[in-house]
């Protein structure tokens, strides 16, 4: 069995590459969503606010990896050979991968500058996003508080996304395929 996780810092092209992963017909599971299930257990509204307290208390009363003991199920409920995790977030999280699935676990990061980061954030337009290149600074220097930097240096893989969309697609593809034991780039 062969899990893979994308880490890399906000913006960087983590969903767009567990988006790729799952055209690929490779089962997805996001870390995120072990979060929403949690609050709305807990029958809280599974908004930003919500998810990111639930989070923090998850980590605070159960430990840095809570959020990646609870996929350890799904992903081994999945029935699938390759599966692909979104939403590493810190080291103690890889951890916790490496020690129940040994090799089997792969960690591929993916690196842009923050410069093309935060234009990618303001095309986004997502609702937590920043509107200022020292906002991202500050949300970088807060994942990297949580351990995110240790987890890049962990990654068995880097992948850059510095180019076009359709180079990022490319070169994740290719990477992917690798794993499934057929050249999907051909
Ligand atoms: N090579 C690229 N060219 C153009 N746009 C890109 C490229 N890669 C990613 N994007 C876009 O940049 C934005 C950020 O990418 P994405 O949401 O995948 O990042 P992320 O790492 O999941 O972010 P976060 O950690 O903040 O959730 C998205 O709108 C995505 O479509």
């Amino acid at each position: 069995m062969k899990i893979i996780a994308f880490v890399g810092m906000p913006a960087s092209g983590k969903s767009e590459a567990a988006r790729i992963a799952a055209e690929m017909g490779i089962p997805v599971i996001i870390m995120g969503d072990v979060i929403r299930k949690e609050v709305l257990r807990r029958g809280l509204e599974p908004n930003d606010s919500n998810t990111g307290m639930v989070a923090t208390q998850l980590r605070k009363c159960e430990g840095m990896d809570a959020v990646a003991v609870r996929c350890i199920s799904q992903i081994k409920d999945a029935g699938s050979d390759l599966i692909v995790v979104d939403g590493v977030r810190g080291i103690a999280e890889v951890e916790c991968f490496r020690r129940e699935f040994g090799e089997g676990f792969v960690l591929i990061s993916i690196y842009a500058p923050i410069e093309v980061r935060f234009s990618r954030v303001q095309k986004r337009g997502r609702s937590d996003d920043m509107n200022s290149i020292e906002g991202l600074r500050n949300r970088d220097e807060r994942e990297l508080g949580w351990g995110m930097g240790k987890a890049i240096e962990a990654s068995n893989i880097e992948i850059e996304n510095n180019s076009t969309l359709e180079t990022f697609k490319k070169d994740v593809i290719e990477v992917l395929s690798n794993y499934l034991g057929k050249n999907l780039t051909e």
